[in-house]
């Protein structure tokens, strides 16, 4: 009956779509509104699609004898007072669903899970909650413990799906709460994280649709295989309109295509680069060591120091941006000019007065204005510049370098030190911050936008002459022009901006989110955070990470720290304990390596597979083969190969059988399989090895093995032997 309902929906979604698309012409109005309607109906088509798969997943019987169906989207029956047929998962009402025990019914007799493949019921668990019949369950606080396992066990495609159906208490509690303020999620690998990001991302925009719709939200991830990853996760909850990206993304108009050292990267997350691009910006705004020449006319002038010196303090004071700051040095300039060539030209022979009146010196000063040799020596003085140009130029020239960051190491410098040519991921926050202290020079764009507009109004009037021409045979028509003018005619014609909230966030730097959520929160710089703060002034985020995988030298190991800055201790911690996603024979491995003090999450599940491990002399020669044992191991399901870095820098593709990534890129991702290469290496490579071991450990769903062409660490002594 439902995928009935589903597809009246879609026939009469693709039914309207149609019409609007067979409508031409019309009125600048009637195009507008058929272009909304076409979104909207396209919008509602993709959502149903993206809904058939698991459509109803679940059902609630209450003690009263009611019942109801839950699922991924809403649907009503309009022939009976829209009651609903298919309750939204996001909907107070299906709350139940997901934290109703046995301990605490909240009214529901029984709770069913329902699993379908295409339209078919396949398997239906059901848990009683009467405290009277119900059996005990044998893991406290897990619920609908059957489909949770199915769905833990089951192989995984390189795609991340959605868990929608199995909720458990802990991560509803975090997907459905509030939206205001900071949120930090902490949490051992596998205990559902980013699943509750994207969860929670959904809940949000279904909750305050009304706010968040506008602004939109922003999901930010660590990398473009891990938005590909988990691209297909919000789509199937039926939400369309959030933008994922990088953090080397969010600077509009650059996308990160270099790579660097990870030193290199790490100078430029820390928070000192403030003062090093500070500083740099003011570099820009010279003054001569003595003076300027100018040649103008027949004469020669000078612009002393003093007088420059007088004229950049001048566009200090007023602290604004470098770039609207411009306009403040060019009258006393030019004064000082023109108060020059009036001396020479206007002076008596005879010793008196000066002979030009003040409209000459006035002329005098447009004419300097307009002239060459005068903006080229204001350019001089303070250019313009972007934060493009900022950067390539202090990134190429070592002594710039030098004046600007004399606090860093020569070695750290030399770090910084590179030709033009392509940007890094750690750049973006760079740029951003050289964008905040250069503002944009955008008197040229306005200018041209006001010559456009000029053009429209002056075809607008042009209409209406013809119109009136028309309307003068009857005078006692009313002619176009008494209805409506130029200015409003051409502000009808006008393009409205189509884009989703998204597409129109992504390209403006000063857009601001109604909601971000970060994952893998701990990877982020100082200077990434200050980034994204400015994308969220209001502070409604969603931080999800784990402080024991962070890798990158420049991420964090405290929450406190990195937020201190921004919102003082005001932010709420919730912690996720359960790991869905590694066994508990490799988490005992993992733990290991997380050493004493730190605690790891607890598995939810044995796989009955001891990990290995293997001394492997020659592993370039041999990988095929034990590569291909692994798959043959694992079936239909996927193996990644993590090695040491250096030996993969391509990007990784999600949907391969068989991938080899670094731990950088396999952060945040999970396989059937995991092959770990080389442990000691991964180990030397980086201040943060251990993290990264801990992480390569616990990318596995079901098997895991190491191999080592030297000595085993220590640390990884649990390990079956398979020698
Ligand atoms: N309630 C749940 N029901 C079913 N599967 C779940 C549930 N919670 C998490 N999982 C599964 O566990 C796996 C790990 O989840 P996820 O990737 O969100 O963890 P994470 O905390 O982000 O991990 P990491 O820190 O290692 O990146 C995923 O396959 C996810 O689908």
């Amino acid at each position: 009956m439902l995928y009935g309902r589903l597809d009246d929906l879609r026939s009469r979604a693709a039914d309207q779509l149609a019409r609007v698309l067979r409508e031409t012409g019309g009125t600048p109005q009637a195009r507008t509104e058929r272009d909304a309607s076409t979104a909207m109906y396209s919008e509602q088509l993709s959502q149903y699609s993206a809904v058939e798969n698991g459509l109803v997943f679940g059902r609630l019987d209450f003690q009263d004898g009611a019942h109801q169906h839950i699922g991924r989207i809403g649907v009503f029956d309009e022939d009976h007072d829209y009651e609903p047929l298919l309750m939204d998962w996001r909907a107070p009402a299906a709350r139940p669903f997901y934290l109703a025990t046995a301990a605490a019914p909240d009214g529901v007799n029984r709770r069913r899970h329902i699993r379908t493949s295409m339209r078919k019921v396949t398997a239906v668990d059901d848990e009683v909650l009467d405290l009277a019949t119900a059996d005990v369950t044998k893991h406290e606080g897990l619920t609908g413990e059957a489909a949770l396992l199915a769905a833990v066990n089951s192989s995984r495609t390189g795609r991340m799906t959605d868990i929608v159906q199995t909720i458990q208490a802990e991560q509803d509690k975090i997907i459905r709460s509030g939206l205001n303020g900071v949120l930090v999620v902490q949490g051992g690998p596998g205990t559902g994280k980013t699943a509750v990001a994207l969860h929670r991302a959904a809940y949000l925009l279904y909750t305050y649709r009304a706010q968040l719709a506008r602004r939109g939200v922003l999901v930010v991830g660590p990398n473009s295989t891990f938005l590909r990853y988990i691209g297909q996760v919000l789509p199937s909850l039926g939400e369309t309109g959030v933008l994922l990206a990088t953090v080397g993304e969010l600077f509009p108009g650059v996308k990160p295509d270099r790579t660097e050292p990870v030193e290199a990267a790490s100078v430029k997350g820390r928070v000192a680069m403030t003062d090093v691009i500070a500083t740099a910006v003011k570099e820009c705004q010279r003054v001569p060591e003595d003076y300027l020449e100018i040649r103008f006319e027949r004469e020669v002038l000078k612009l002393d120091r003093e007088t420059c010196v007088q004229a950049r303090a001048r566009a200090r004071r007023s602290r604004r941006v470098h770039n609207k700051a411009k306009p403040l040095i060019v009258p006393v300039i030019l004064d000082s000019l023109a108060r020059q060539y009036a001396d020479r030209i206007g002076a008596d022979p005879l010793g008196g007065k000066n002979l030009l009146d003040p409209t000459d010196i006035e002329d005098i000063r447009r004419e300097l204005s307009e002239d060459d040799g005068v903006q080229a020596a204001l350019d001089w003085l303070w250019p313009t510049v972007t934060p493009t140009e900022l950067l390539e130029d202090l990134f190429r020239d070592k002594d710039k370098l030098a004046k600007a960051a004399p606090k860093l190491t020569e070695r750290e410098r030399d770090l910084l030190h590179r030709e033009p040519g392509g940007w890094t991921p750690a750049d973006a926050a760079l740029l951003d911050e050289a964008a905040e202290l250069l503002g944009i020079d955008d008197t040229a764009t306005r200018a041209a936008q006001a010559r456009e507009r000029q053009e429209e109004i002056d075809y607008a009037s042009g209409v209406l002459d013809i119109l009136d021409m028309q309307d003068d045979a009857d005078p006692e028509i009313l002619t176009a022009t008494d209805l409506i003018d130029a200015r409003r005619l051409a502000g009808r014609y006008e393009d409205t901006d189509h884009r989703t909230a998204a597409e129109r966030a992504a390209a403006d730097r000063e857009w601001v989110f109604g909601h971000v959520i970060v994952d893998e929160a701990q990877e982020l710089s100082a200077m990434a955070w200050r980034m994204l703060m400015r994308r969220c002034p209001s502070r409604s985020m969603t931080l999800v990470g784990d402080v024991a995988q962070t890798g990158d030298p420049a991420g964090t190991t405290s929450w406190q720290t990195v937020l201190e800055p921004y919102v003082e201790d005001r932010w709420r911690l919730e912690q996720l304990t359960v790991n869905y996603r590694t066994p508990s024979e490799i988490m005992a491995v993992a733990a290991d390596v997380l050493g004493p003090g730190m605690a790891a999450p607890t598995s939810v599940r044995d796989s009955g597979v001891e990990p290995w491990h293997l001394w492997v002399p020659d592993i370039q020669a041999q990988l095929d083969e034990i590569v291909a044992k692994e798959v043959a191991a694992v079936g239909d399901g996927t193996l990644a190969v993590i090695v040491p870095s250096g030996l993969s820098e391509t990007s990784a593709d999600v949907d391969a059988q068989v991938s080899v990534l670094t731990v950088g890129q396999a952060k945040g991702l999970e396989f059937d399989s995991v092959l770990v290469v080389d442990p000691a290496l991964i180990l030397a490579q980086s201040p943060r090895g251990a993290n990264d071991l801990y992480v390569a450990l616990t990318r596995a769903t079901q098997r895991l093995g190491v191999i080592h062409p030297g000595e085993l660490p220590e640390s990884l002594s649990r390990l079956a032997d398979t020698a």
